[in-house]
């Protein structure tokens, strides 16, 4: 079994979660091949082959060129799996490629299951397993779903080019204005999920940051009810944080929440549920109600 990874560069560089895709084809037991369109600053530490086409030719993004760039490297390759993360770059160009190729596409794939891809539907609420009929199956992968591999080793290079133009442009990326503090440097972080309750018991959860001399983050719904600004979500489309001590309040530890975390020094968990997922990732997990225990514990912490 053959999986073809398509690796994602910025700025000539790699980057980080294409090493997921590593992670993924080790669990799935395939052996591997990928492709970059980018540079050789960019080649990752792999001892396996690597399609490389020239991004100051292609473009970092070129959805005509690109899909044509991994549709050449499938021809010479042929894999029984071609893989993308789930990024802007991936949830664009996996269905182009899945297109061109006549191949079956499983979008968002966040585990393996007996037989198929495990998916997420109905807003995160349930899974469903998906098996794919035909070969190649193009596949993206939910960010942090599986783990960073690097490989080692130095890649076997192979040039890839195909002729002609794109029927777009790539401009290139404009970064996101980020506002409030920058999470990433915090060394105690404070988060409030949903099981807060309302915006206004955030001050709660803002008192035992600040007895701690920390900040305050937050999972996405919190963000996207209006309780807290866009700038202290964390997860994969939030900040990545890595402090020496993260403690989740009210916060179940959807994947996508804790792919922004689980690198923390030690983490807290306090939940009413005892079999929250972010259990398996708490060092400490109290199972309380947030809103007797938080209070309780700033009331001692500040004496
Ligand atoms: C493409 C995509 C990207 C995403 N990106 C992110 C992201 O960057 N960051 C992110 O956080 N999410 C992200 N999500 C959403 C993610 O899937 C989850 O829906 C979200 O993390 C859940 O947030 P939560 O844990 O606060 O809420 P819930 O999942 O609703 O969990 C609430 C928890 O609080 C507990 N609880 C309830 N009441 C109390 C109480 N009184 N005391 C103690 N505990 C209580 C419950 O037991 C539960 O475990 C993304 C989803 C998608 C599809």
């Amino acid at each position: 079994m053959k999986a073809l990874l398509v690796g994602e560069c910025r700025d000539g560089k790699l980057l980080e979660h294409s090493h997921e895709l590593f992670g993924f084809a080790s669990q799935l037991g395939a052996e591997t091949a990928m492709v970059l369109i980018g540079s050789e600053g960019a080649l990752p530490s792999y001892g396996g082959t690597v399609y490389l086409a020239d991004a100051s030719k292609y473009g970092e993004y070129n959805p005509d060129l690109h899909k044509r760039l991994v549709q050449a490297a499938v021809e010479r390759e042929k894999p029984d799996y071609v893989v993308f993360m789930h990024t802007s770059y991936g949830w664009d160009l996996a269905p182009r490629v899945a297109a061109l190729l006549q191949a079956p596409q499983v979008s968002e794939v966040v585990a393996l299951a007996e037989g198929g891809f495990e998916r997420p539907c109905c807003s995160q609420k349930m899974r469903q397993v998906v098996q794919a009929v035909g070969s190649p199956v193009v596949l993206t992968l939910q960010g942090g779903a599986f783990p960073a591999v690097v490989p080692g080793g130095t890649p076997q290079q192979q040039p890839l080019d195909v002729d002609g133009k794109g029927r777009g442009e790539f401009l290139g990326y404009e970064a996101a204005a980020r506002k409030g503090v920058d999470l990433s440097r915090a060394e105690i972080i404070v988060s409030a999920g949903r099981g807060v309750g309302k915006k206004e018991n955030l001050p709660v959860i803002a008192e035992l940051a600040k007895v701690l001399g920390g900040e305050v983050g937050a999972s996405r719904p919190v963000v996207d009810s209006g309780w807290m600004e866009a700038g202290a979500q964390v997860g994969v489309t939030g900040q990545t944080v890595s402090p020496k001590l993260y403690i989740a309040c009210g916060i179940s530890g959807a994947i996508q929440h804790l792919a922004g975390m689980k690198k923390s020094g030690f983490i807290v968990a306090i939940n009413k549920d005892r079999d929250a997922p972010i259990g398996e990732v708490a060092d400490v997990l109290v199972v309380a109600d947030v809103m007797q225990f938080v209070p309780a514990l700033t009331a001692k912490l500040a004496k």
